[in-house]
């Protein structure tokens, strides 16, 4: 057990106010937050004097260890989360994808992502389960893995991967239904992987064989009209739901507008499409293209990555994830000759805080608190684990940043964390540096330096209803009840 920690001098920001407090720490919680506490002998004191005391981050979209297209992403559970307190992040929602088509149980996947991650996460985590097929089993199975014994609240659904993780808008809408039965979110990968396919196909017989052809592959109207249908279909199942990686104004508009109807939608941006745009794919040199690949595409339109931090600053969007899902520059060259190939993923871990506090603080777009919410604070209501975890105060899970928002460094391969021989955000220099975190009481990076133990992160149940998503939906389901015109 660590010994209690105080952290004098420092500004607390919370999600709703920032204001001069000293924090205590013992085992592993905040117990105390007020204007001045004084050290005793035993307590480790960190002086916070022109620092920012933040809630630990909460990436709540991860690829740790994930296999895909015949290849595993190249950061695992230990150098994921390492990367991630790195970069002031304590804890991941990472998603475990059971080979459901083939048979294999929600409950079996769910197992074997818990025992590649619990023995080396260095955070806390949590898992989201994908369904890839519905299945005679399948609402059965969705029961079992939503009690607190395994504490999964929300579920993914891929409209992309034709043949591989792709549902079919009915598989979707059944899932839900049975999402919104059982209180648990959808969380919803937004593109039509039919039309994709189709695309793809045209590009190759035309000889478009390089990372251009992925961008041209996946128009942007592509993700809006997934975005929209998503959205439509979840109203129809009366489900909330989640768009994940929100990559395009015209996916952030379906989102903007289904709410404006009153359905209960929450959009995420990603850390790469808040700071880069798709210029990347049509770079001379192959490998540099390759690197960018994701679905969907980083935004041809370059005032895209602003206009997310708006929609962010103004409550449009919702959280801030990063999709880090890492492949090394020997597995992108699998797509050599053919762009479909590629395995599709980018990095973001360790570099989201920075990036956003560059993109949204930095730049004057959004304000501390709001920087608070959509790094930590609405992850941990969507998730129901507020205000254990994404809040600095008594009772809360000492999961904190010691943030430096004048220091400045510049992101590179040569200095990140992650198990990766390339980094997207190589040479950008991001004001907000996450100079000592906290996980569970425990410092886990200072002076640039790792202090992490393999396995010492715990696995955080996420329990189905959470009030932040679910609240109404009492109601919302008494209002869709069919009418029935009693006639003689
Ligand atoms: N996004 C991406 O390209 N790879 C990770 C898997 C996914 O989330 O789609
Ligand atoms: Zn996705
Ligand atoms: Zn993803």
């Amino acid at each position: 057990m660590s010994p209690p920690l105080v952290i004098k001098n420092g500004t607390v920001v919370n999600e709703d106010g920032m204001f001069k407090a000293d924090v205590l720490v013992k085992n592993g919680i905040i117990v105390e937050v007020s204007p001045n506490i004084t050290p005793l002998p035993e307590m480790e004191l960190i002086d916070a004097t022109d620092r920012l005391v933040i809630p630990g981050g909460i990436d709540p979209h991860t690829h740790m260890q994930m296999p895909y297209m015949g290849e595993v992403t190249k950061d695992d559970f230990l150098k994921g989360t390492e990367a991630a307190v790195a970069g002031g992040t304590t804890m991941i929602i990472d998603f475990c994808c059971p080979d459901h088509r083939n048979g294999e149980s929600l409950m079996a996947g769910y197992a074997r992502w818990r025992s590649w991650a619990d023995p080396k996460v260095c955070c806390d985590y949590g898992l989201s389960v994908a369904i890839t097929q519905w299945r005679p089993e399948t609402a059965e199975q969705m029961a079992v893995i939503t009690s607190p014994e395994f504490g999964v609240n929300s579920f993914k659904f891929y409209m992309a991967y034709e043949g591989t993780l792709m549902v079919k808008d009915d598989e979707m809408y059944r899932a839900m239904q049975e999402c919104a039965k059982l209180r648990a979110l959808a969380r919803v990968h937004a593109e039509n992987g039919s039309v994709i396919k189709e695309k793809e196909q045209d590009l190759l017989a035309k000889g478009v064989t390089g990372p251009e052809g992925h961008t041209q592959s996946r128009p942007e109207e592509i993700e809006a009209e997934a975005t929209n249908r998503a959205c439509v279909l979840a109203a129809q199942a009366n489900c909330p739901v989640y768009i994940v990686h929100v990559m395009t104004k015209g996916a952030a508009a379906a989102i903007s507008y289904h709410r404006s109807l009153g359905s209960i939608v929450f959009g995420e941006p990603i850390a790469a499409g808040l700071a880069l745009d798709g210029s990347h794919y049509y770079d001379e040199d192959w490998l540099h293209a390759a690197r960018y690949v994701m679905s969907p595409p980083l935004s041809r339109d370059p005032t895209t990555p602003e206009l997310l931090m708006k929609l962010l600053a103004a409550g449009e969007l919702h959280l801030t994830g990063t999709d880090n899902c890492t492949y090394d520059c020997r597995q992108k060259s699998l797509g050599k000759g053919n762009f479909t190939k590629i395995p599709n993923g980018i990095n973001g871990v360790e570099d989201r805080m920075s990036v956003v506090w560059e993109k949204g603080v930095h730049s004057g777009i959004i304000d501390p608190m709001r920087y608070v919410s959509i790094t930590s604070a609405t992850a941990a209501k969507i998730f129901n684990i507020y205000p254990k975890k994404g809040r600095i105060a008594v009772g809360s899970d000492a999961d904190i940043v010691i943030f430096n928002p004048k220091a400045y460094r510049t992101i590179s391969k040569d200095t990140h964390h992650h198990n990766l021989d390339f980094n997207i955000f190589e040479g950008i220099k991001c004001h907000g540096v996450a100079e000592i975190t906290i996980s569970r009481g425990r410092i886990v990076w200072a002076d640039g330096k790792l202090q992490t133990v393999p396995g010492s992160g715990k696995f955080v149940p996420l329990l189905a209803n959470s009030p932040f998503v679910f609240s109404t939906q009492e109601i919302r389901e008494k209002k869709a009840e069919p009418r029935i015109v009693e006639r003689l």
